[in-house]
């Protein structure tokens, strides 16, 4: 992580590479079989067994201690009160990343890793992409083409779940989004009901918007993260993994005539890497290098990647 700083000693980071990283999953079991990570990954996506033990294992380890450490937190202030009728809010685990990182897979794996852990809690996931304008709206002002910028998500709605979600309130509802339709599925929402542990993944979790100049007291997503997590790879690597999926999908998902994108599946291969080209160059790396690289600093951790996709160091914020 060169460019992420010059000098350990005076890095808010401490650096590790993937095979010192693993050393600290010291006697952290492994609860994960080869066949329900093949389940858990995206498509095109080599996490297997050995990357769970090597990196995330001890991701595990380390948020367990989190975990810990904010209930302990909460049992003090319950002292400090001398009132044991408080609500216990949800523990907030935030993944940033480039599209086409794999952060869905890294979010499904900590998933199902921290659900084992022996106190069984009870974890949920929710991407932001639920929380994209429909379609409709997106045509109407002008940004289909900025689908996964700041301003094509409703912020207002992702403060009010985040604040629901924190306040320990019952049943609260998030929007879903669907790849196949590539739009919002109206009507459907996934309800979240006090779980333990939320993962809120998405490209956009980092960001801060325009603060207001005026002084006026505005939350940022962040604000209700316990612990963030920012999924790093060079420009060069994330445009690959994006364009190859993009072909692979051609032959898969593109195939069903209800997919958004069934009019490619048809093109030929060079028409086909065109349209992909494209998608990448005029949105998805200008949103890259303006809106998502930028929030890196604020992560808690950093998982940087190597081209085969697999993890080769781990940056955690110093305490
Ligand atoms: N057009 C598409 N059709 C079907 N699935 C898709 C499409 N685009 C992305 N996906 C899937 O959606 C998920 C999220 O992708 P993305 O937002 O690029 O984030 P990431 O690759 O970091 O998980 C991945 O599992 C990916 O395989
Ligand atoms: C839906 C996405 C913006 C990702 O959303 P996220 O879940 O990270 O909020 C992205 O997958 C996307 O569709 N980008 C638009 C350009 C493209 O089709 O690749």
């Amino acid at each position: 992580m060169d460019q992420l700083v010059s000098g350990e000693k005076y890095s808010p980071y401490r650096i590790f590479s993937a095979e010192k990283w693993a050393q600290f999953r010291a006697d952290t079991p492994m609860t994960l079989t080869e066949d329900e990570v093949r389940r858990l990954r995206s498509l095109n996506d080599p996490v297997d067994l050995e990357e769970v033990r090597r990196i995330y294992l001890s991701m595990s380890r380390l948020l367990s201690a989190h975990v810990e450490a904010s209930q302990l937190l909460f049992r003090q202030r319950q002292v400090f009160f001398d009132s044991d009728d408080m609500v216990k809010s949800p523990f907030i685990i935030g993944i940033a990343g480039s599209v086409a990182v794999g952060k869905s897979t890294t979010a499904r794996v900590l998933k199902e890793l921290l659900a084992r852990w022996p106190s069984s809690p009870k974890v949920d996931l929710i991407t932001t992409d639920g929380f994209l304008f429909p379609n409709e709206v997106l045509l109407r002002e002008n940004m289909m083409e900025r689908k996964g910028f700041p301003e094509s998500y409703d912020i207002g709605a992702i403060l009010r779940f985040l604040s629901s979600i924190k306040a320990g309130m019952p049943n609260v509802r998030a929007p879903l989004y669907s790849h196949l339709t590539y739009d919002i599925l109206p009507g459907e929402f996934a309800t979240i009901d006090r779980p333990d542990i939320l993962i809120f993944e998405g490209i956009n979790v980092l960001q801060t918007g325009d603060l207001p100049q005026d002084g006026a007291a505005v939350p940022v997503v962040s604000d209700f993260f316990d612990f963030s997590i920012y999924i790093d790879a060079d420009e060069e690597m994330i445009h690959k993994w994006y364009v190859d999926r993009f072909m692979r999908l051609r032959e898969t998902a593109f195939q069903n005539p209800e997919s958004f994108f069934h009019r490619y599946a048809a093109l030929a291969p060079d028409e086909a890497l065109a349209i992909a080209e494209g998608l990448w160059a005029n949105t998805n790396l200008i949103n890259l290098r303006n809106n998502i690289l930028p929030t890196r600093p604020r992560a808690d951790l950093i998982l940087r990647k190597g081209a085969d996709h697999l993890t080769r160091e781990v940056a955690l914020r110093k305490l």
